[in-house]
């Protein structure tokens, strides 16, 4: 090419960059459709022609270049996206059309699993009212397992039976569903000493009941109400009295279940933790002595009538949940962040550092505590930022932004093998170009994942 030739391209993109900076859109069309090689091309600032028409609002140019497949992942030399210029710019609708889940025909969205709301978390649904104060009622309980509207789920070795469904569109995509069960096909389980039912609560209202109806009617159209019941018969013989096909009770929970919608996903969490308390405190933590279930499966009574578990409250009566802090710690530059290896992960990924909080312990101690013991590296403030039920058994993570006010690794070698400072950037290629050439993070359902999604989509350096 002349410097001729290469000077009057320059000159092209100068115009077509100053014609998206104004929003003027018919002159973008025009001369993208003579030199389409300048769809991302970026001028004398750095900035390409989404950048600039997030920064000055224009919505239809910046729809207009997401339609001819303009890259919106790409980034400027402070590391920022269309999106964090929108953003910052309080363009929200320009923000809000660049994290959309995917127009057609172009690049998924930048913000994936965009089905959660902002700052929810999978398993941390809350689909099904607990109604708290049912728990107690005896004979509303009863009178509930019986009704011929009220759902059971099954368990088995506190696995869901589930339906799998191949997706209908590409690649191998798998649709779980929990299969759901009436009174009259589980009332022989119900009956037999060892299965433990659990009351999980009674489903949302859509509509508010119109205020024409009778409180007689009210009643007895109030929604209907589920329960979980984990049995120890054979899970062959239980998976016969499914109706539907390709059933089954999933074998890794760590990774089955995270293929569930998210109301179901809700459901589960809440059932497999009280189940998995059931089945690890079937007898009294403070005598050995037998116990009995109440409250609809929230709580477990000794029958030892001597036991000092029956003075006063006592945590071992309730189900339990262990506190998890994990955190995305962040460089002193603010553009890079700690992420670490658990041998036991797959080749090439590398997740959030986490550990459980100790008796006595905030949380912030914990994330300082844990973070040094894993990879030598000292946290100075520390952010609280969404949590997440994890029930493989009981944890609540509690997910957190903390600030690195040390750089050398120096990780554990027992339960880290390795930790590692990564640049923005690299995240963004991983997570939302899919590019896995350097290395993976965990499934968008892990609150580790959102962690770092979180911190991308934070406007971190401007
Ligand atoms: N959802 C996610 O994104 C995500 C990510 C990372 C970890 N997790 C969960 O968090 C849990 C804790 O993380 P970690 O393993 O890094 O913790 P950790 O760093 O504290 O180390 C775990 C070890 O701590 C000990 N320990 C202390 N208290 C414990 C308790 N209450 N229960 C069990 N072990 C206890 C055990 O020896 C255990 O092996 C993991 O088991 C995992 O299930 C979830
Ligand atoms: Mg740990
Ligand atoms: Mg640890
Ligand atoms: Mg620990
Ligand atoms: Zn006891």
């Amino acid at each position: 090419m002349t410097s001729l030739q290469l000077s009057a391209k320059e000159e092209m993109l100068e115009k077509f960059l100053d014609a998206a900076a104004r929003g003027d859109l018919s002159q973008v069309s025009t001369v993208l459709s003579n030199v389409p090689s300048l769809l991302n091309e970026t001028g004398h600032s750095g900035w390409t022609a989404l950048m600039l028409a997030a920064r000055n609002g224009h919505h239809h140019v910046a729809e207009k270049l997401l339609l001819l497949g303009c890259d919106r992942f790409s980034v400027n030399s402070s590391s920022q996206t269309a999106y964090d210029i929108a953003k910052f710019w309080g363009h929200r609708h320009i923000a809000g059309l660049l994290g959309r889940a995917g127009l057609p025909g172009v690049l998924p969205g930048v913000l994936p699993g965009a089905d959660l709301h902002p700052h929810e978390n999978y398993f941390s649904r809350e689909t099904l009212d607990r109604q708290s104060g049912k728990r107690t009622d005896k004979v509303w309980l009863e009178a509930k397992q019986s009704d011929s509207e009220t759902v059971y789920l099954l368990f088995s070795n506190l696995s869901p039976m589930v339906r799998t469904q191949q997706g209908g569109g590409s690649e191998a995509q798998t649709d779980m569903k929990l299969c759901r069960f009436r009174y009259e096909e589980v009332k022989d389980l119900l009956l037999k000493p060892s299965t433990v039912t659990i009351f999980l609560g009674m489903e949302k209202t859509k509509n508010p009941s119109s205020s024409s109806s009778s409180e007689k009617t009210e009643s007895l159209s109030e929604p209907p109400v589920w329960f979980a019941i984990n049995t120890d018969e054979d899970a062959a013989a239980l998976l016969e009295r499914c109706r539907e096909k390709n059933c089954s009770f999933p074998r890794s929970p760590n990774r089955d279940l995270l293929k569930l919608s998210e109301e179901e996903a809700g459901v589960v969490a809440q059932a497999r933790s009280v189940l998995a308390w059931h089945s690890r405190y079937s007898f009294c933590p403070t005598c050995g002595g037998a116990t009995k279930m109440e409250e609809g499966g929230y709580k477990r009574s000794c029958l030892n009538s001597g036991c000092r578990s029956l003075q006063g409250v006592h945590n071992t009566c309730y189900p339990r949940v262990d506190p998890v802090v994990i955190m995305l710690v962040i460089h002193p530059d603010g553009n890079q962040c700690l992420l670490g290896r658990k041998k036991v992960f797959p080749v090439g990924m590398f997740s959030c550092l986490a550990g459980f909080v100790e008796p006595g312990e905030t949380l912030e101690e914990a994330v300082r505590r844990e973070t040094e013991e894993e990879s030598g590296v000292k946290v100075g403030p520390v952010q609280y930022v969404s949590c997440q039920p994890w029930p493989m058994p009981s944890n609540l993570m509690v997910g957190c932004l903390a600030a690195a006010v040390s750089t050398d690794i120096k990780v554990d070698g027992n339960e880290i093998e390795e930790a590692r400072w990564f640049p923005r950037q690299q995240l963004i290629d991983s997570l939302f170009r899919g590019d896995r050439s350097v290395f993976v993070v965990p499934p968008r359902q892990t609150i580790a994942h959102q962690l770092v999604r979180h911190w991308i989509c934070m406007n971190s350096n401007l």
